[in-house]
């Protein structure tokens, strides 16, 4: 029996013909979150309903539904991520979500993760802008505007590791040195063992997926971004299999540094600079590569010439959080777990559950509000998303803020969480 209480009134989104019909009253999950997740929940719930409301008047509006998981699931059922979550989300197709705890060293794997793989969304996208008025670090914010595409499913990421010291560990290590002949095990009693499966298939699929949205989106640029000459046969096979499947697959629409190499071998480099030229002056999309190392340096360094980017999930993780960084923190980093070959989605903001500021009302909401403006993109209600981004521009360059923008801005008025959305929809 369903424990869950689905609203009474709205409809369930469907698949149809390969994309998703979004009724004008949708039924959408929601995972309010530990930690900081209830204060944002709330504020950004009201944002996105007044949005609504100021862009469609009485014919649109999401009936929201909670379903649980992490510490309110626990409470509530014994469970940190109960079937009928994950069940709920397969049937309503979209779904929002709070911060989750993950215990470190120890406990209960992530149910982030869990969520992600489960539902096999194996995309992690998360787009990083600036919003005028800021406080940055860097010099130039403005010129950082980059999609992260971030494998989801697999790498080191997937959770599959032993503690060190026990029998499963010294088995595989057991294993690896008089099955493999692996010698390079420096302390093998005392090592624990994590394994980073990196396949084409969920290589292939990342990458068309980044590529396909670069296209539609008028990008001009895919960054493979890998450590493949440390991790030859994991990272540096991201690479390659991008590489393969841009030429197979998209043809004449892109031109790669893999075509830019082969020119420069055959006919020399200034011939090869000028093919990329010719390339881009005829509005084709360029696929390069960059190891990951020097990729956050540069990101740092020259943004402008990055856009978007296509990433195993460990380094999609840390890129994602250093580019929030020069924009202003994970505070305003929304974020999105997509299938694009189901349509299934959970958005959910970049940052974690800033547990020292649980209960405060007192942390930025703004990065899952703009998770959820992602989502009314994703449904097609791109009025009611035009009008929280004019909104966000709008309040920050009052200088009405919450604390980590305070702290960094002179004369600004620092703002609650929840005054913080009061005063983003004033401002709809
Ligand atoms: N998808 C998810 O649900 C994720 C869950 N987690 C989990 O969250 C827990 C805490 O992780 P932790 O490493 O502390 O990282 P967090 O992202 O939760 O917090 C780190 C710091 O980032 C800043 N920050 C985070 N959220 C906000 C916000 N909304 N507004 C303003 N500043 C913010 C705060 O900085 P300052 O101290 O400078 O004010 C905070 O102390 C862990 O259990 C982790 O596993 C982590 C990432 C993603
Ligand atoms: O699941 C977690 O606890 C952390 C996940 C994370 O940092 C991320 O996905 O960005
Ligand atoms: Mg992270």
């Amino acid at each position: 029996m369903a424990r869950y209480e689905a609203p009474q009134t709205g409809e369930k989104i469907t698949l149809e013909n390969g994309g998703l019909r979004v009724p004008d009253h949708p039924i959408i999950p929601f995972i309010e979150g530990d930690g900081t997740g209830p204060d944002i929940w709330a504020a950004a719930r009201r944002v996105l309903d007044s949005a609504v409301e100021k862009a469609y008047g009485s014919k649109r509006k999401i009936e929201w539904f909670e379903i649980y998981a992490g510490e309110k699931a626990y409470k509530k059922y014994g469970e940190w991520l109960p079937e009928e979550t994950l069940k709920t989300i397969e049937e309503y197709f979209v779904a929002i979500k709070g911060p989750l705890t993950t215990p470190v060293g120890g406990g209960i794997r992530s149910l982030n993760v869990a969520l992600r793989q489960e539902l096999d969304l194996f995309v992690c996208l998360r787009p990083v802008r600036y919003f005028n008025g800021v406080p940055s670090p860097v010099k130039k914010p403005e010129q950082v505007d980059m999609v992260i595409f971030r494998e989801n499913s697999e790498d080191i990421y997937a959770g599959i590791e032993w503690q060190a010291e026990s029998e499963d560990a010294k088995k595989v290590i057991r294993f690896l040195q008089d099955e493999m002949g692996v010698k390079k095990i420096r302390f093998p009693e005392t090592s624990g063992i994590g394994i980073k499966p990196v396949s084409r298939e969920g290589t292939e699929r990342l990458v068309r997926a980044a590529i396909q949205y670069a296209l539609d989106h008028g990008r001009k640029s895919v960054t493979l971004v890998h450590k493949g000459n440390i991790m030859k046969f994991t990272e540096g096979s991201f690479k390659n299999w991008g590489y393969e499947l841009a030429e197979r697959e998209f043809g004449d629409k892109v031109f790669t540094w893999w075509e830019y190499d082969e020119i420069k071998e055959k006919h020399g480099l200034d011939a090869a600079n000028q093919a990329q030229s010719e390339a881009e002056a005829a509005g084709k999309l360029i696929v390069k590569d960059s190891i990951a190392d020097a990729f956050l340096q540069q990101i740092l360094t020259r943004p402008a010439e990055y856009d978007v980017i296509a990433t195993l999930n460990l380094n999609g993780d840390y890129i994602s959080d250093a580019l929030a960084a020069q924009v202003g923190g994970i505070g305003i980093a929304p974020g999105a777990n997509i299938n694009f070959e189901t349509g299934h989605a959970i958005f959910e903001a970049t940052h974690g559950t800033a547990p020292k500021y649980a209960g405060m009302d007192k942390v930025n909401p703004g990065s899952v509000i703009l998770s959820g403006v992602l989502m009314l993109e994703h449904l097609g209600w791109q009025e009611a998303a035009d009008r929280i981004y004019r909104a966000m521009d709008q309040t920050i360059s009052q200088k009405t803020v919450t604390y980590d923008f305070a702290r960094l801005m002179e004369g600004a008025t620092e703002l609650k969480c929840s005054e913080f959305a009061t005063k983003l929809i004033e401002n709809l």
